[in-house]
C-alpha cells in the first residue's frame, strides 16, 4: 500500500520524509495553518528525494495557478479538496495532464457514488466535518466505503493506532497529516513509525 504524508512546511519535514520514504508528500496551498507559498513549496520540493512525488492540495483555486505549479515542477499531482465541479475539472484537464486526487467528504456512500464518473485518477476519502475542508484529524465510518471502482486514498484522522485497521480497507494509499504531528508540527518519529507499519516492518 502507498503512503502519503501531507502538510509539510519546513525543511526538517522534508528531511524526515526523505528518511521515512513515503510515496507522496503534500503541500497545502489552501487556507490552512499548514499553508505554504509557491516560493516555499518550490524550495521544499528542491530538497525532496527523487522518487517521492509532490502533491499540491487546493480548494477551489485557479486552474491556471495549479497548471503553472505543475509545469514549474513544484508539484507532480493535484489534490482537489473543495468539491470542485465537473466544469472545473474539464478546465483543469485542458491545462495539465497531471494526475488528480479528488477529495470526497464521506457522510454516506452516496457521496462516493455521486462522483464515480468524474475524470480523475484517484478519489481521496476524508471525514465530513462542518466548516472544515480537510486536515481535521477526524476519522469517518469506513464501513460506508463499500465498493469503489477507482483507486482511493484513505484520509482523515489516520494515526499509528488506527493504521492496522486502515491497512485492511482496500485503499490504494493512506494519507496522514494530523496523525504525524505533535503539538501541530510534523514529528519525525511518528513519520518513521507510520512508514514502518505500512511496510509491515517493526516500528
Ligand atoms: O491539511 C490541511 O490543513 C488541509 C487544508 C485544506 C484541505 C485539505 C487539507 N489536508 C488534507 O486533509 C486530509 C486529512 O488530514 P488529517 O490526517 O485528518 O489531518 C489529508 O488528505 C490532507 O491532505
Amino acid at each position: 500500500m502507498k503512503l502519503k504524508f501531507c502538510g509539510l512546511t519546513r525543511k526538517q519535514d522534508i528531511l524526515a520524509a526523505n528518511a521515512a520514504r513515503p510515496d507522496y508528500v503534500g503541500f497545502v496551498f489552501a487556507d490552512s495553518r499548514r499553508r505554504v507559498t509557491e516560493e516555499q513549496a518550490a524550495r521544499l520540493r528542491a530538497q525532496l528525494a527523487p522518487g517521492i512525488q509532490a502533491v499540491g492540495v487546493f480548494v477551489n483555486d485557479e486552474p491556471e495557478r495549479i497548471a503553472a505549479l505543475v509545469n514549474a515542477g513544484v508539484i507532480d499531482l493535484v489534490q482537489l479538496h473543495g468539491g470542485e465541479n465537473r466544469a472545473y475539472l474539464d478546465r483543469l484537464r485542458g491545462m495539465t495532464g497531471a494526475q488528480v486526487l479528488y477529495a470526497v467528504r464521506v457522510g454516506a456512500y452516496a457521496d462516493i457514488e455521486r462522483v464515480k464518473d468524474y475524470p480523475v485518477e484517484f478519489l481521496l476519502l476524508d471525514a465530513s466535518i462542518k466548516g472544515v475542508c480537510g486536515g481535521s484529524g477526524h476519522t469517518f465510518d469506513w464501513s460506508l466505503i463499500g465498493a469503489v471502482e477507482k483507486p482511493y486514498f484513505l484520509a482523515g484522522g489516520l494515526n499509528e493506532s488506527n493504521l492496522p485497521l486502515a491497512l485492511r480497507t482496500g485503499a490504494y494509499a493512506l494519507d496522514l497529516s494530523s496523525g504525524i504531528e505533535t503539538d501541530s508540527v510534523k514529528d519525525e518519529t511518528k513519520m518513521r513509525r507510520v512508514a514502518a507499519l505500512v511496510r509491515g516492518e517493526q516500528p
